[in-house]
C-alpha cells in the first residue's frame, strides 16, 4: 500500500478522548496534504489493539452508530465518496475511556493508487452505500445528511 500513511499508534487511558472529526481534508484544507501528493484519505483503517473494560467506543455521529473496541478487530470505512467528495457521514470520535487502556492504530489510505480497486463514479446512484456496499439505505441527495 504505497501510497497510505505510515501506522498511526494511539493509547488513551482513564478518559482518554478523540473530539469529532472527519479523517478526510475538507474543501477548505486543499493543502493538508498536497505535500504527499497522493490525494485525499479515501479510507480508514482502525485496528483495535486492546479491549478497554468499559467505554472507549468509536461513535458515528451522524449515523448514530458505535463501534466498541474489540481486540484484534479491524474496522474499515470510505471517508470518500466515488466521486472524490468527502463522506459527511465519517463524521467520528473516539468516546472517553471509562476502565482500563484502549490502543488503536490507523491506516489511512490515499486515493492515488486505488484508482482500479475503486473507481471515480459521477452518478450519485454508482455511489457506496456506507461501508462499501452491506445494504442500508442509499445515500440522499443531500451529501451531508445522514440516510439513517
Ligand atoms: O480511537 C478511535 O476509536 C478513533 C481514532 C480516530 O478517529 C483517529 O485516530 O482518527
Ligand atoms: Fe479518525
Amino acid at each position: 500500500m504505497e501510497t497510505a500513511e505510515e501506522l498511526q499508534i494511539a493509547n488513551y487511558g482513564i478518559g482518554g478522548h478523540y473530539d469529532p472529526h472527519f479523517d478526510f481534508a475538507r474543501k477548505e484544507e486543499t493543502k493538508a496534504f498536497s505535500d504527499l501528493g497522493t490525494g485525499n484519505r479515501i479510507a480508514t483503517v482502525l485496528f483495535y489493539m486492546t479491549q478497554p473494560e468499559m467505554g472507549g467506543g468509536t461513535v458515528f455521529t451522524e449515523l448514530k452508530t458505535t463501534v466498541m473496541p474489540s481486540k484484534n478487530d479491524a474496522l474499515f470505512w470510505y471517508n470518500l465518496y466515488r466521486s472524490g467528495e468527502g463522506d459527511m457521514r465519517t463524521r467520528h470520535a473516539a468516546c472517553p475511556v471509562l476502565l482500563g487502556v484502549k490502543w488503536v492504530s490507523n491506516k489511512w489510505i490515499h486515493e492515488a493508487g486505488q484508482e482500479f480497486r475503486r473507481p471515480c463514479g459521477l452518478k450519485l446512484s454508482t455511489y457506496e452505500r456506507y461501508v462499501g456496499d452491506l445494504g442500508g439505505p442509499e445515500p440522499r441527495y443531500n451529501l451531508n445528511l445522514s440516510p439513517y
